[in-house]
């Protein structure tokens, strides 16, 4: 007779994270992350279960992890891994009848009170041989097995030395490594993906190639910069610490509905237009600007980049000036209106009077081949990281083809989803395959946003979207910069740098550029619409930037592994409504000293004020035991103090409204 079919399992194995937004997509991970897998694992009655997590490696090499119980009651368990080869890796779940487990509950109940003394002895003797006879466990292991069998039988013993291997720590640790598994249910395989590092941990700069270098002549007309101009800015920003430069659009810009400055519409016979108005005859995405330089120059750009340790990060803007050669070739590929024009492209509120948005439906094969030609001609110039315009506007199935096809060919290209809009769209992108996010960041301000957000960002999506806080952009200038003074830019850098692994920061931030168009959430005379040469190194000079602070920011997350994990944030108490407090630690990671990781950073995030308060931290979540006293040293300054459980600090807006400490170490009590 054959048993009826069930769905659960001897012992229910379900809702097994990683997981991503729907169960065909598979969720991602990034070279060097440690990721919480968990499972929720029960079973009927009270006796004790387990839950094992094993994993293979893209190499093959198979590791298992005890997994633990993440609350009293709850039946949710997890073990952290540490994935450190890119590819798939394979993990299932075990849920098992823990038989030590079951018997030391029991056991520890009944002997100390008498109860069924000889009989529960018994019990556990019997445990104790049958795992002795287990091949799996050294020998050194079921020697002491064997041997506990025999004490917990010897009735010439007194009782409480025999009942004394109900607490034996080596047969605990020896079981918790190989427990003795009884009703093993086995989960359905999953698959995780590692991406390159870059795809999860990087800095990243803006800068307009353009800017860098042009000179403005007597007569009021510019000279554009160039790539080889712009190298020389190159130096200065691996100098900062940053590792990815992502250059807006390179390519010729079109001629029609040009835009002027501040975004206005009758751009003059010299203004260089909008660089996301891809396309003039001179040739479309696959071109470069002539004012920028020939391929051979782009090409001798990249170079330099990399050999000062920078990647570069190309836009990739699916659209088209009025002049752009497919609008000719490929008419089919925009919207034709009833009366004979062609719409041009929107992000409500903004209007794009200069571009025409592409419809994806008409040729959708043609624009798909056009797409990935394009990609393949960058790819090929040596560019690894694309950061991608609006890719909300554009169907989200185009998405998942073309990051398919390019991963498959190569695997370590990584997309940059520039998108502000819905979170089903924001996360969908992620969960098709785009590597990184721009995020809601910018616009989270204070300490009950920002917990919100960062929660929601380590925790909620983390498994497969992967937010680049980045503090502006040429695009945005939030409030809290344009009237928050130095501060607001110390604070917010601060956060992005330290809160998760990817952050980035556009040109001129350092400069505490502040002005925003009237009525616009841009920068005044903003350098999408014109040449914008800064003189940083005299600003440097001058006490007027930002830039070695963010060097410091970027060494520091170089020197501290704690901070190139997303999913390791915790928050602490305070007593103040502006000071936010954050902790990240990583069992088993080191600084380069061979030193625990574990940084805390305290920030007042009220830009106009001195602010004091008490930090309650969970000093457990520091990994370290309860009550402990520790030395923390603040990583800017190099002062150094002793905290514990509750701790005074004192933040000016004025002068620094950050500590950012690393903890060096509990102090013998
Ligand atoms: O729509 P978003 O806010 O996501 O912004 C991105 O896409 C815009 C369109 O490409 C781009 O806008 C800039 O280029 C347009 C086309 O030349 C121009 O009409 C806009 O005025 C200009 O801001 C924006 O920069 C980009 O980040």
């Amino acid at each position: 007779m054959t048993s009826p079919t069930t769905t659960v399992g001897r012992i229910p194995v379900g809702r097994l994270t990683p997981a991503s937004l729907e169960p065909e997509l598979r969720p991602k991970a990034f070279e060097g992350e440690v990721v919480p897998f968990r499972a929720t694992v029960f079973r009927e009655g009270h006796d004790a279960v387990g839950a094992m997590l094993h994993l293979v490696a893209p190499s093959g090499a198979t590791t298992e992890h005890r997994m633990h119980l993440m609350g009293q009651g709850l039946d949710r368990w997890e073990a952290d891994a540490l994935l450190d080869e890119v590819g798939e890796w394979r993990w299932r779940v075990t849920g098992f009848g823990d038989e030590f487990e079951t018997w030391v509950h029991d056991a520890g109940i009944k002997v100390p009170a008498g109860i069924d003394v000889e009989l529960m002895l018994e019990i556990g003797a019997r445990l104790l041989y049958r795992a002795s006879l287990q091949m799996i466990r050294p020998k050194a292991a079921r020697r002491r097995l064997a041997a506990s069998a025999r004490l917990l039988r010897n009735r010439a013993k007194p009782v409480d030395v025999r009942a004394a291997v109900i607490d034996d720590a080596a047969l605990h640790a020896e079981f918790h490594v190989r427990p003795y598994a009884s009703l093993t249910t086995t989960s359905p395989e999953h698959v995780i993906r590692v991406e390159r590092r870059a795809a999860g941990v990087g800095s990243w700069y803006e800068f307009f190639p353009r800017s860098e270098g042009a000179h403005r002549y007597k007569n009021g007309r510019w000279r554009s910069g160039n790539f080889r101009t712009a190298q020389k800015r190159l130096a200065e920003v691996a100098a900062m610490g940053f590792d990815v430069v992502y250059l807006p659009p390179i390519h010729p810009i079109g001629r029609a509905f040009r835009k002027g400055p501040n975004n206005t519409l009758d751009a003059g016979p010299d203004d260089p237009g909008s660089p996301w108005a891809i396309g003039a005859p001179e040739g479309g995405h696959d071109a470069i600007h002539p004012d920028l330089g020939r391929l051979r120059d782009f090409r001798a750009f990249v170079r330099r980049a990399n050999e000062l340790g920078l990647e570069i990060a190309m836009d990739f803007a699916l659209q088209a000036s009025p002049d752009h050669p497919w609008v000719t070739a490929h008419p089919e590929w925009f919207t034709t209106l009833p009366d004979g024009t062609i719409a041009y492209a929107e992000n409500p509120p903004k209007k794009y009077q200069d571009i025409y948005p592409i419809n994806f439906d008409n040729d959708p094969e043609g624009i798909r081949q056009e797409a990935l030609r394009v990609l393949r001609h960058w790819i090929a110039q040596g560019v690894r990281i694309f950061r991608v315009d609006n890719p909300h506007t554009k169907p989200l199935a185009f998405w998942e083809w073309i990051i398919g096809e390019v991963n498959a060919e190569h695997p370590d290209v990584v997309f940059l989803a520039e998108a502000f809009t819905r979170p089903a769209m924001m996360r969908s992108l992620a969960a098709v395959g785009f590597q990184q996010s721009y995020s809601y960041f910018t616009w989270r301000n204070t300490k009950e946003e920002l917990e919100e957000f960062l929660t929601s960002v380590s925790q909620e999506t983390a498994d497969y979207m992967r937010p680049n806080l980045f503090v502006n952009t040429p695009d945005i200038l939030t409030e809290y910069l344009q009237f928050g003074g130095p501060a607001a830019f110390t604070v917010r850098a601060s956060i992005a740098a330290t809160a998760a692994p990817l952050w980035g920061v556009y040109s001129g931030f350092e400069l505490f550029e502040s002005v925003a168009r009237p009525g616009a959430e841009e920068a005044i005379d903003n350098e999408k619409y014109e040449y914008k040469p800064r003189d940083f190194a005299r600003a440097e000079d001058e006490g007027r930037s930002l830039g070695l602070y963010l060097g410091i920011l970027n060494r520091i997350r170089a020197g501290h592994p704690a901070l190139g994990q997303l999913r390791n944030i915790r928050f602490h108490a305070t007593e103040d409504p502006a000071i936010l407090a954050y902790s990240k630690h990583v069992d088993g990671s080191f600084t380069r000293d061979g030193e625990p990781d574990t940084i805390i950073v305290v920030a007042n995030v009220d830009p106009h004020s001195v602010r004091e308060t008490t930090v309650h931290l969970d000093v457990t979540a520091l990994g370290l035991p309860e009550g402990s006293r520790f030395t923390v040293d603040e990583l800017v300054s190099g002062e150094t103090w002793e905290w514990g459980a509750s701790n005074y600090v004192r933040l000016d807006a004025f002068t620094m409204p950050v500590h950012i400490l690393h903890v060096r170490g509990a102090i013998d009590a």
